[in-house]
Order: structure tokens, then sequence, then C-alpha cells
């Protein structure tokens, strides 16, 4: 006879649940929801037998699974705080959980971590808020959350409080103090952020403390080896899925929240078997993701949480049908019953409207300029003709290493435009004496792996890339990001340099350019001009000729707000190319002041 909540649920048998299982000695396994995982058994044990009034936060769900006529348990949201995880109950002392009793919970934090010490509130990570403080913020969308000031105001469950303060977060980022109250509410949201403003956090924070809670507690369907998770985070680039995925292992540490990766270029069996252990949160790259569809070893039927890092890149790169299929082909619940999220630092208005087919009743979340990058990044573009630039850049580092930026704290990423440029580029400063590596395509995952390693470690402090590595990635010290070859799409332009000066840290973006560049002068002045850099006469006269060129902007660097404003929405595809806000400048109405008036959605409004 179950005693607790925890009983009544650890009692009911999911037998062929893969999601997160416990044997329960009778050689039969046994469903544990995830926001139950870190309890100990039963005794002393708080809460009530069982629980099926509102599910605070997020009724939807409710009302989308209960008319599927699926079974559902439903937990309160604080629940896990009465009596989840906390002091003096071991991670040993588990009922179950992903791990099924066998192994420990390796420490994401790093061997010189003490996961178990939790930070000082004082200290962080020397991010500086300061420089976030006045960024213009707009919503749109209906009833829109308000935003919070810190941590504390949200309710995320204290094991992911502890590791918010074991990652020395001190209060959120501005996109985090607007998304996370947006996402819990259980709203679709389209955010666009500047670079390195800590939008990963503000994705999975969410889903994290929405599993937690027991939101997505469903009975998973008999099918044995098939794997079903309860959120799908999809990224464009494999290095960018394993970061994501190390940061939300931090993140859900020691919640009961399983975390996993799948992604090309790496041995499947390996990811199988990783599947078959458990997944509440699986992030993954498209094509691998597909690849485990067809074979049956994935379902996304339960998934409650979708969200899509860096999605205009992966529309914008041709892997449309790869997201389609997976989005609204396979038997994944469709928008309005799951949660979705679409993260960027740009966001072109012809993807927003394509992006917009995944959302259901959206907000629209701009914080800075979309599409801007940040003027912590100090930007200075330089007239370098193609043969000259070898050795402009040999004069760069020289001049670099004279001031001691050759350091492992000073690390330097160059994007040139082809893999084969990246291959000799790299040999020819290693042949002249500085030690570097490179990124692309057509190198091997072990290979490409090995090199971010050696340049994150600073055993080799020089990084030359193509666009594989422009997006997503942070990687710390890096000082100096060189566009030897300048890419064809500001966007790109924007996303590269923002490898440098993130998390509130300065940086130098310095950038060749020649006529073979023409059209990309005008985009490239005015955003140097929003971001407070001085444009030198040249590319001025550059742009006053240009036309634009191919900027998908077409003229105007304010044209990519929520695209659901233009005049032209609603009128259908046809008109749509054609309409637009090109010239209207972001804090026309005066910008965000920090406060919002009740009802008012937007600081344009
Ligand atoms: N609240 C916070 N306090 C301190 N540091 C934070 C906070 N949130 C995130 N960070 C740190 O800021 C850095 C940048 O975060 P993140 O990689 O999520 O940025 P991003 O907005 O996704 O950037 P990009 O657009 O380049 O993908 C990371 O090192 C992260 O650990």
């Amino acid at each position: 006879m179950p005693t607790s909540w925890a009983d009544s649920s650890t009692a009911i048998d999911f037998a062929a649940a893969p999601g997160a299982s416990v044997g329960n000695g009778s050689g039969r396994s046994t469903y544990v929801p995830p926001h139950l995982r870190n309890r100990p058994p039963s005794a002393g044990q708080q809460g009530p037998p069982s629980y099926s009034g509102p599910a605070l936060g997020n009724e939807r769900f409710v009302q989308g699974v209960q008319s599927g006529g699926g079974s559902r348990i439903i937990a309160p949201r604080n629940d896990y705080n009465r009596s989840g995880y906390s002091g003096g109950v071991g991670w040993n002392n588990r009922i179950g959980g992903w791990e099924r009793g066998r192994e420990r919970e390796a420490n994401p934090f790093g061997p010189d971590v003490d996961p178990e010490q939790v930070f000082n509130e004082q200290e962080n990570t020397g991010i500086n808020f300061d420089a976030y403080e006045d960024i213009p913020v707009e919503t749109s969308g209906e009833n829109v959350p308000l935003p919070v000031n810190t941590f504390a105001e949200i309710d995320l469950g204290e094991a992911l409080n502890q590791n918010i303060r074991r990652c020395k977060y001190v209060k959120p980022t501005p996109v985090q103090r607007h998304a996370i109250p947006i996402s819990l509410a259980g709203r679709d949201l389209m955010a666009c952020a500047q670079t390195g403003s800590g939008k990963t956090a503000a994705f999975c924070f969410p889903i994290i403390s929405g599993i937690m809670s027991g939101q997505c507690v469903q009975r998973p369907p008999r099918m044995s080896r098939m794997a079903y998770p309860l959120a799908l985070i999809l990224s464009p680039t494999r290095e960018l899925s394993c970061q994501i995925h190390e940061e939300a292992r931090k993140f859900a540490y020691q919640t009961g929240v399983r975390v996993v990766v799948a992604y090309g270029g790496a041995p499947i069996n390996q990811q199988l078997r990783e599947l078959e252990r458990g997944v509440d949160i699986l992030v993954a790259t498209p094509g691998r993701l597909v690849d485990l569809l067809e074979r049956a070893r994935l379902s996304l039927q339960m998934i409650r949480y979708l969200a899509l890092d860096e999605a205009d890149r992966m529309l914008d790169m041709g892997f449309e049908p790869q997201i389609r299929k997976i989005v609204q082909q396979m038997d994944m619940p469709p928008p309005g019953i799951r949660q979705t999220m679409l993260f960027s630092a740009t966001f072109p208005k012809e993807i927003q409207r394509m992006a917009s087919d995944f959302l259901a009743n959206y907000i629209f979340l701009a914080v800075g300029r979309v599409g801007s990058s940040t003027d912590l990044i100090a930007q200075r573009v330089e007239f370098v003709q193609e043969t000259d630039k070898r050795s402009h850049l040999m004069d760069l580092l020289h001049a670099q290493r004279a001031n001691g930026g050759q350091a492992k704290q000073s690390l330097t990423l160059v994007f040139v435009e082809t893999k084969k440029g990246a291959d000799s580029l790299e040999h020819w400063l290693c042949m002249n004496g500085f030690p570097a590596t490179a990124i692309h395509g057509d190198r091997s995952q072990q290979e490409r792996e090995y090199a971010l390693r050696s340049f994150k470690t600073g055993h080799t402090p020089i990084l030359v890339a193509t666009d594989v590595a422009a997006r997503g990635l942070d990687i710390p010290h890096v000082a100096h990001v060189i566009n030897f070859d300048l890419p064809n799409d500001i966007d790109d332009y924007v996303h590269r340099i923002g490898r440098t000066g993130r998390a509130g840290k300065t940086g130098l973006a310095t950038a060749f350019f020649n006529e073979n560049n023409a059209s990309m002068a005008k985009a490239l002045s005015e955003l140097m001009q929003e971001a407070n850099q001085e444009v030198p006469d040249w590319l001025s006269r550059f742009a006053a000729r240009s036309y634009g060129g191919k900027n998908r902007r077409g003229g105007g660097r304010f044209g990519s707000r929520d695209f659901r404003r233009d005049s032209s929405f609603n009128r259908g595809p046809a008109d749509y190319y054609g309409g637009g806000n090109a010239g209207v400048g972001y804090g026309g109405s005066g910008g965000y002041n920090g406060a919002y008036a009740a009802g008012a959605t937007s600081a344009w409004d």
C-alpha cells in the first residue's frame, strides 16, 4: 500500500518504459518520473498520495494529453521543493532514476570542482552585467509574462537552483530575465538575443524545471528498445550540440533529469546504448536524429518541449526538409500540445515566417536589436587585397605576440571561406612559427574534436575555421576574431565575431575587406554604426555605392523584428517579400526603460 506520492507513482508498472526505469526486484522495471528520482524511499516523505489538481503553469499539457486519452499524473509544480533532493539525501541513496542504481552520476563541473560546494552568492564568473543594463528589449504577442530580476523570483526547484549557484550565475542575463518566465508560463517563444548573452540557459532552465516538476509524466507506450525523450533540443552543428549537452548536464546535475546527445560523425551504436539507458532531454543535430527515427529506435511522441537553437541557421543551411520531417511528419505532438522555443542572435524575416509554422500563439522576444552585434566587441575593418592577406595576418599576429597576446589567456580565431583555404592557412601559419589548428566540414569528427580541444586548452592558440565554428561555440579567452575572408551574409559576420566578447567580456574583431566584399559594405557599416564603432571613410564610400548586395534584409538593418508586425503579414507569401519595415529604427518610440505598463506587451506599443 503506497504511503506517499512517490510510492504511489513508483508502484505504477511502466515495465517497458525506457525513459527512466528502476529494477523492482521482480525482474521487471518500474517507471519513475524524473521529479521523483532523487528521493529516498518513502519513510518520512511529505506530499499527497496522489495529485490530480491543476497543473500549475502549463495547463495546455493537461488538456492536450487528456484529450488524447492517455493516462497522466501531474505533480504540484513545487512538489520537489518540499521533498525533493536536499541535504542529507545523497546521490547513492536515490531510489532509482535514470542511473538504475548502477553507477554514480559523473561530476559535470570537472574534476577540480567539488560539486557539493555551493558557491557564495556574491561570487560570479566575471560577467559584466552593467554592460547589459540598458539593453533595449522588445516583446510582442498576447499576454506576455513579466520579466524577473533575480533567479530567486523564479520557481525553478532547489536542485536546479543549486546548480545555478555552482555555475556561479549570480543573476539572470536580460534574455534569461524575459525568456524564462515566458517559457515557465508554458508559452511558445521566438527569441533573439545577442551572441554570448546566455541563451542556452534561457531554454535549458525551463525545460529541466518542467521535467523535474512532473509536468510531463505520462505513461510511455510499451515498445522495447525505443527511447522516448520528453524534450528535444536541435542545433545545427555537432560541436554546438556537444556544448549544449555539456551545459545541460551541469544544469541537470542531481535533478534526476537525464540528458543525452546524438550527432553525426560519431559511432551510432554508442549513442543508441546511451538512449537505451534512458533519456529525458535529447540534444541532437537534425541529420543524426532523422537516422535514429528511421531506425525506429526513437519516438518523439512524448516530446513536451522542443527547442531549436540557431533556428535560422538550421533552416537557412538546408536542414529545412529534415527539420520539417522531425517536427511535422513524425510522431511529435503538434504545436499547442508541445511547447516550442526558437533561439538565435539573428532572425531574418523569411526564416521567421517559415519557423512560425512550428509555433502556437507565440511570443516574439528581441533583446538588443535583432541581428546586432554587441558593443563589447571592438570591430576593425582593414582594406587588404587578396594577395596581401597572409602578410597582413602575419603582421597582426606578430603585433599580438609582441603585446603578450599568444598566451593561453588569449586565443585567436581566423575565419576563412573554404575548407581548402583553412587547410592551407593552417599549414602556412605552422610553417611560420604560429601554432595553429583547423576545423572544417571535411575533417573527421575526431579531428574536429581534437582541434577544438587543442584550441580551447590554449595548446594551439590559433584556430583556422570555416563557418562550422561560427555559431554558438562558447570558448573562453577568444580575444580576437579575424575575418580573413569576409562572409557573404551579415548575419554570418555577426555570429562569427560573437565568438569573442561573450558574457559581458570585451573582445576584438578584425575583418579584411576588398572589392570582392563590396556587397557587404552597406550592411557592415550599418552594423558597426549601431554598435558605436568607428566606420572608416573608405567603407562608407563603398556602402554609398552599393545596393544592398546579398544582404537578406533588403536595405535595412532594422527590418528583422517580429514579422507578424509587417503590413504584408496575412497578405500571403506572394506579398511578403515585398513588404517590411526597412528603415524603421528599433527604439523609435523611446526604447525599453525597464518597466512594462499594465497590459503593455512591447516597448514599441
Ligand atoms: N546568468 C549568467 N551569469 C553568468 N554567466 C552566464 C549566465 N548565463 C550564461 N552565462 C555564461 O555566458 C556564456 C555565454 O552563454 P551562451 O553560450 O548560452 O550564449 P548564447 O547567447 O547562446 O551565445 P551564441 O549566440 O553565441 O550561441 C557562457 O559561458 C555561459 O556560461
